[in-house]
């Protein structure tokens, strides 16, 4: 179906990412979706990007790429300030002169993590990280730069690709009989297939409803801890015969300051999803529904039986 006044054509960037591959997956079956690797289009050689726009002249533009490794922004802020925040800004100015749509995403890690309440779109920002300084500043760039995007905050994104929490934690319960998890940090675990899975009727319905730009918060309902998560992750990986050394006994929930990063992230990481779910009717399941299906996709997916059978023979290092 084309719901995009003739032109169809969706330009994906960071389309091998942990969102990006997901977002590949379902916006290629209602759109013609150009997802260059990195090889094909280093996104940070801006002169090349604008070309590939050009000659493609996407109607919507969905930028997945960042940079997520919260902690060596601390000591690579040119690098995270380049993709975070230039990028966008490039993507917001080719925006405005082209009027194509800027679909983008940023992050929890915007808030100071103050408080007990879910984050509202509205709330003052305050990144104590250089990674949520530099995806702040792309927000703000999007913003004043063009008058047609949407930029959605997710967060704690995890799936069964690229570097995240869930694989983080599985591998180390392969190898550890002992591990401590931080238990005063609350937020909403989401697997990125479940943001990728509602976007195409969001893109429809921001056009029919001519909702032009906005910024919004999306991730599954219900809150936890990473310790929370992290037993979540444990129990379904028992159930499913996966060889641990950790035992959940040995799992520790301890405090943030028993555990040194360079890069402090926000204790209160929950959002108000009142938003989108009145302009867009769009509810995630609950983040321990979304764990079970995602532990359910690893049985069901042909693409992923080779990881099950790292998990099973004990193979996660
Ligand atoms: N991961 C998380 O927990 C969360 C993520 N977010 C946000 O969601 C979005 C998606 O994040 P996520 O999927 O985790 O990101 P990933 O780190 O998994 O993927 C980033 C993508 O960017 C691409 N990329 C990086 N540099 C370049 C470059 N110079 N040229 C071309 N491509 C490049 C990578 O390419 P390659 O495949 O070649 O490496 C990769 O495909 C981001 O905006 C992030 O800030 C928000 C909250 C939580
Ligand atoms: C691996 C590990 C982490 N932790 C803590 C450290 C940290 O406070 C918390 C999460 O750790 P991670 O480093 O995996 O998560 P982190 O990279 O901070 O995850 C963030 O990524 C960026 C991209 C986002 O936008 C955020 O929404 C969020 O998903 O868990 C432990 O306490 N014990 C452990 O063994």
């Amino acid at each position: 179906m084309n719901i995009l006044c003739g032109n169809n054509n969706i330009v994906l960037l960071g389309g091998n990412g942990l969102l990006g591959f997901e977002l590949n997956q379902t916006l290629s079956t209602l759109h013609r979706v150009f997802a260059p690797s990195r090889a094909d289009l280093n996104v940070t050689d801006f002169t090349a990007l604008i070309a590939y726009l050009e000659k493609i002249r996407p109607a919507v533009i969905v930028n997945a790429v960042a940079w997520t490794d919260v902690e060596l922004a601390e000591s690579s802020s040119v690098l995270a300030f380049l993709l975070n925040a230039e990028l966008p800004k490039v993507l917001a100015l080719y925006s405005a002169r082209t009027g194509a749509r800027v679909i983008h995403f940023s992050t929890d890690y915007v808030f100071s993590g103050e408080g007990q309440q879910g984050w509202r779109e509205e709330d003052i920002t305050e990144p104590a990280t250089v990674y949520g300084k530099s995806k702040r500043q792309g927000e703000l760039y999007i913003a004043s730069y063009t008058e047609n995007y949407l930029i959605f905050r997710v967060s704690w994104l995890y799936g069964w690709r690229r570097s995240n929490f869930l694989l983080k934690f599985l591998s180390l319960a392969a190898l550890r009989d002992k591990l401590s998890m931080v238990d005063d940090q609350i937020g909403a675990p989401t697997p990125a297939w479940a943001i990728a899975q509602v976007m195409p009727s969001i893109i429809n319905l921001s056009t029919e409803r001519c909702l032009h730009s906005g910024i919004y918060h999306l991730a599954t309902k219900g809150k936890t801890s990473w310790y929370g998560f992290a037993t979540e992750i444990l129990n379904h990986a028992y159930l499913m015969g996966f060889l641990l050394k950790l035992q959940a006994d040995n799992l520790l929930a301890i405090t943030s300051d028993c555990y040194q990063t360079s890069a402090a992230r926000p204790k209160n990481s929950m959002f108000n999803l009142a938003k989108i779910e009145h302009d867009f009717n769009v509810v995630l399941p609950d983040w321990k529904e979304g764990l079970a299906l995602t532990f359910q996709q690893l049985l069901a997916d042909e693409r992923y039986k080779p990881l099950l059978e790292k998990f099973v023979q004990g193979r996660l290092n």
